[in-house]
């Protein structure tokens, strides 16, 4: 039987980089992570698609899927729900590939109680400043949803403690080589449990 691949979590506020920094982190070839696209009741944004951003829902179908239990986490986040559908991220840890997340911080405490095993990295802003220039700068989001996003980033940031490593979203290519360490790093620490290694010394 294989071995069960990383469930690797990012999160952190709205704003902070986690989409542009996963991004850039999949865009390299040395990285072999499966993203795991969420579920939302959000609007598309402009240049959104449906099945490679995410899979955009109405409420009703996002309750049906909680009611049928096909989420591994979700949450209400300003407005819209998110979720990360559940069939996916098992099939693929069975099938020995590491699975990325790209989740607010509510759905992260929800996986870590189910997977305790997993990865969980915070991705921090330099400043709550810098966080507010990001999100103002995307052009995405109307004053009040910024607002309420800021509100939510203040709480989200308590929780940091939380997470088994912060980065700092300084630069994207900083960040990234961060957080492609850290997991190098998690998986040679796991490889001392490994049935690999307690099988070839039962061979020897
Ligand atoms: N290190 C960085 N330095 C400067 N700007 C950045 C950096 N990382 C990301 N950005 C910019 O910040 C904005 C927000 O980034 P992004 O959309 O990736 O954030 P996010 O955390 O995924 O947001 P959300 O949670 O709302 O989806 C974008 O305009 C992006 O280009
Ligand atoms: N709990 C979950 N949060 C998710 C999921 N997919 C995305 N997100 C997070 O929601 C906010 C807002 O996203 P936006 O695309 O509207 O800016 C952001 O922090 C995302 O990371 C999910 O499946 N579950």
């Amino acid at each position: 039987m294989k071995e069960r691949g990383l469930l690797i979590v990012l999160s952190g506020p709205s704003g902070v980089g986690k989409g542009t920094v996963r991004k850039e982190i999949f865009s390299q070839t040395d990285t072999k992570f499966e993203y795991s696209i969420s579920v939302t009741t959000r609007k598309p944004r402009e240049g959104e698609v449906d099945g490679i951003d995410y899979f955009f829902r109405t409420r009703e179908e996002f309750e049906e899927m909680i009611e049928n239990k096909k989420l591994l986490e979700w949450a209400e986040f300003v407005g819209n729900y998110y979720g990360t559908p559940v069939d996916y991220v098992e099939k693929t840890l069975s099938e020995g590939k590491d699975v990325f997340l790209e989740i607010e911080v509510q759905g992260a405490i929800q996986v870590r109680e189910i997977f305790p095993e997993g990865l969980f990295i915070f991705l921090a802003p330099p400043s709550l400043g810098e966080l507010k220039n990001r999100i103002v700068t995307r052009g995405t989001e109307t004053d009040d949803v910024i607002a309420n996003r800021m509100k939510a980033a203040k709480a989200e940031i308590e929780l940091m403690d939380a997470y088994d490593y912060v980065v700092e979203n300084d630069t994207v290519l900083h960040a990234c080589e961060r957080i492609k360490s850290i997991v190098t790093a998690e998986h040679c620490r796991r490889e001392r449990v490994s049935p690999r290694y307690k099988k070839m010394l039962e061979v020897e």
